[in-house]
């Protein structure tokens, strides 16, 4: 390799036990995506990665996995010729005070800190990712860039809780979350569809889910509130639930700490299917709880899309994306069923053959809503952030 080294972000997404990462330079998609898991203290890495050089990035056992993560990335990089211009984390809450990416301080992270309680299972891990390269690389400038900052554009009343007043100024607010998933495709979609500055509602179904409804390509309404609970069922988190769940729970002597668990990692799909939390598995099984789940999982999805093409004032387009989105054809045609009263039809042989490496309209000719499957890029939205911030720097 000649010349001198081009410039690369890192875009991260640091969770409780994972790192997934892409490699960026400044157009295209990812040079390299992959995920570390079993970083957890005692845990066993191993770790997935496009390419041939992946088996030399194996963390060694007793190593700082997420130290010994960066280190390999940084040699891969080096190998082939780019330089680490900068780090951007996906942080995914941002609070009132952060509505667009920023660069990452000592002040920026002591109120990040502050924030952990609104979304305890993603906030700390996020915080630790962007220490760890801090220790390993403390000159490489980080940016984080918020799941929230998307949804700051949605009107009072889609963000004011129905709580009395004072409960406002602690911060209890709906902010609603998978921001930089929406704005990858709704970049996407304003590329390939003029009806995409209309009434849209996009549908981000992974292991987390939300709904977003967006007019002009900036969120008016997401299903997610204050924390990642609320609104639709997801693989082990419940979704939005009677509030008279958790008064029966504590009076029947659940800890804190318990229904914390019940909420975010006992329930949802694998809750109720008592089988798995991943629809793949789900959709294999002959089990009929597994197809409760399933038709669960897309009652509820159906009854909170409802309320956003009511909250929209009618619907142009709707957008699938995250790994049940993009790949499960049948939730596709399910919840398509259910949305026909907008005059939405599908495609049913372009929704079952969408390829998952780009945007594709799956609707039938005469639809009155365009339909799409979209495949998300988070890491991209982060690393344009970060490339942004470098030019201006
Ligand atoms: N071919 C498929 N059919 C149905 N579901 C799928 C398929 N591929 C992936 N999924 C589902 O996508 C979910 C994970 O989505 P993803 O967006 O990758 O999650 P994460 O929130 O971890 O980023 C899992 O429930 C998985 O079962
Ligand atoms: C906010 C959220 O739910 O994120 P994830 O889907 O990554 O869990
Ligand atoms: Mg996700």
């Amino acid at each position: 390799m000649s010349g001198a080294p081009r410039d690369a972000v890192l875009a991260l997404n640091a969770g409780s036990s994972s790192l997934k990462f892409g490699v960026y330079e400044r157009q295209g998609p990812a040079l390299w995506t992959g995920l570390f898991e079993g970083l957890e203290p005692g845990g066993t890495p191993s770790w997935h990665l496009a390419g041939e050089t992946a088996r030399a990035l194996l963390p060694a056992p007793g190593q700082d996995g997420f130290a010994a993560a960066l280190d390999a990335l940084l040699a891969l990089l080096a190998a082939r010729g780019r330089r680490l211009a900068a780090v951007a984390h996906r942080v995914v809450h941002g609070g009132e005070r952060c509505v667009a990416p920023c660069v990452l301080d000592a002040e920026l992270l002591a109120y990040l800190h502050t924030l952990e309680p609104l979304a305890p299972l993603h906030q700390p891990h996020n915080l630790a990712g962007v220490a760890a390269i801090h220790r390993a690389q403390p000159a490489l400038p980080q940016l984080a860039c918020f799941d929230t900052a998307f949804h700051a554009s949605m009107p009072e009343v889609e963000r004011r809780l129905p709580l009395p007043r004072d409960f406002e100024s602690r911060g209890l607010r709906r902010y609603g979350f998978h921001g930089l998933s929406y704005e990858s495709v709704a970049g996407t979609l304003a590329t390939v569809s003029p009806r995409a500055g209309g009434r849209l509602l996009m549908a981000h179904l992974g292991n987390g889910a939300s709904l977003c409804g967006a007019i002009g390509g900036r969120s008016v309404a997401s299903s997610m509130g204050l924390s990642a609970l609320d609104g639709l069922m997801m693989g082990t988190r419940s979704g939005a639930l009677d509030p008279g769940v958790l008064l029966y729970l504590w009076r029947d002597g659940w800890t804190l700490e318990q229904v914390e668990r019940l909420l975010y990692k006992q329930s949802g799909l694998l809750g109720v299917s008592g089988l798995s939390a991943d629809m793949r598995t789900l959709r294999a099984s002959a089990e009929p709880a597994a197809a409760e789940a399933i038709a669960l999982f897309t009652h509820r999805l159906l009854r909170e899309a409802g309320a956003i093409v009511a909250v929209l004032g009618g619907l142009e387009l709707l957008a699938f994306t995250g790994g049940i989105g993009e790949h499960d054809a049948q939730l596709r045609e399910d919840v398509a069923a259910g949305l026909g009263f907008t005059g939405l039809v599908l495609d049913p042989a372009a929704n079952r053959a969408a390829p998952p490496d780009r945007p594709v309209p799956v609707h039938a000719a005469g639809s009155a809503v365009e339909v799409w499957v979209v495949p998300t890029d988070e890491g991209r939205v982060a690393a344009d952030a970060a490339f942004r911030h470098l030019d201006a720097a």
